[in-house]
């Protein structure tokens, strides 16, 4: 079995392919897995350091200007021309696209060399490249139910789930406390503002802390930072009583995630699909220059399902922040229905269910050309 994920940009498409990966490694161990990304440094290094194989291809962001719009052209087009010399030599049994422009080449390619191809949409509101190459593909696999309505030109929809890592949902386990030297008796908030931080998340906590100040005997605090935060936000934290680990990029959130009793973060897709496939109520802040504003669309379908509370950027405080963790804490009625209904959204199995659909349409293809050769 021979396959190719194509896509990234950003962290969370490229995790969400890596968990794919991953449940097809543990399946079938014959399997020939190869990513196909961006220059873009972090992706290369993930994905080598997860035991996969990747693929520079040239891709640039759709970008609405007479320049910007030839520039994305020649890009695709050396992009596919690339792409049809990588699969003609690696011979892919499927490509699956993970979402973003750099997914745009590899699946015309494929479409070109008859290859089958699935597409992995995250988001409630696709973005433009799976939007463009829903009617190419042979299916998509979308997280959200209310996605459906946009892929009416697409061949097959599956509502599947986003693949999230198999840690995620391995359960509170004792030493993940130890880990991030935590008391298992407090409240852990864990704030992550996605694969690259977000500074006004790190802003407004570093400014709500000496509010949290009075509960330090009650609650404990993870912090991914990002890169750039990272130095502002440490100084923040070892002003105050709070315990907490903070961090520039956390490998093991799924281990922070596990013992994780409120969420702040964007509104990214993948986040989403973790925090949802435990239960754990989240106050969701989309980033508000998102393309299409898809963060917001994400937040409001949790919070519509009783999941979480959308803060728009605009009105995000530190008393507005330490209000809610004040009220999430004190109302414990109110947490464990928000909990519930959080879980009640997850889609844990969500890598099963991607890989599945993956498998038949291998299958599918050996028969179809088993038959002809006959
Ligand atoms: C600005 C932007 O366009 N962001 C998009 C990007 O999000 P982005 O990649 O930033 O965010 P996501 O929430 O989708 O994914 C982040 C991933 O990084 C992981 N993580 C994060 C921090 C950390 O320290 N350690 C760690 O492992 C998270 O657990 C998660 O798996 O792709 C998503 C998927 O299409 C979209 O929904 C987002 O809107």
């Amino acid at each position: 079995m021979r396959i190719i994920f194509a896509g990234g940009g950003t962290g969370g498409h490229l995790i969400a392919g890596i968990s794919a990966a991953e449940e097809i490694r543990m399946r079938f161990h014959n399997a020939e897995i190869m990513f196909c990304g961006t220059e873009k440094k972090f992706e290369e290094e993930y994905v080598v350091q997860q035991g996969f194989r990747f693929q520079k291809i040239h891709a640039k962001k759709w970008e609405r200007s007479f320049k910007g719009i030839f520039v994305f052209l020649r890009m695709a087009i050396l992009g596919v021309i690339e792409s049809l010399f990588l699969q003609r030599k690696f011979k892919p049994d499927i490509v699956v696209g993970l979402g973003g422009y750099a997914s745009f080449a590899p699946i015309i390619a494929a479409k070109l060399l008859c290859i089958p191809s699935v597409l992995l949409e995250q988001n409630v509101v696709p973005g433009k490249a799976n939007l463009f190459l829903a009617r190419w593909a042979d299916e998509v696999c979308c997280h959200w139910r209310s996605s459906l309505k946009w892929f009416a030109k697409a061949k097959k929809v599956n509502v599947t789930g986003t693949p999230i890592r198999k840690g995620i949902v391995s359960g509170r386990k004792k030493n993940y406390y130890e880990k991030f030297g935590f008391d298992s008796a407090k409240y852990t908030i864990v704030v992550t503002g996605g694969s690259q931080g977000a500074q006004a998340i790190n802003e407004v906590m570093v400014k709500s802390l000496h509010k949290l100040e009075p509960f330090s005997e009650k609650i404990q605090i993870i912090h991914c930072a990002g890169e750039h935060g990272y130095e502002c936000v440490k100084k923040g934290y070892r002003q105050t009583k709070i315990n907490s680990f903070v961090c520039s990029f956390l490998n093991e959130m799924d281990a922070a995630l596990n013992i994780a009793d409120i969420v702040i973060c964007r509104a990214g897709a993948t986040t989403i699909a973790e925090i949802t496939a435990i239960g754990i109520p989240a106050i969701l802040i989309p980033y508000p220059y998102a393309a299409d504003n898809h963060q917001y669309w994400n937040a409001v379908e949790v919070e519509k399902n009783g999941g979480g509370y959308l803060l728009p950027q605009i009105d995000l405080t530190p008393e507005k922040i330490v209000e809610i963790i004040i009220d999430l804490i004190r109302n414990k009625e109110k947490y464990e229905r928000m909990k519930m209904f959080s879980k009640e959204m997850g889609r844990p199995n969500a890598s099963v269910c991607v890989v599945d659909t993956i498998s038949r349409l291998i299958s599918y293809r050996e028969t179809r050309v088993a038959l002809l050769a006959r």
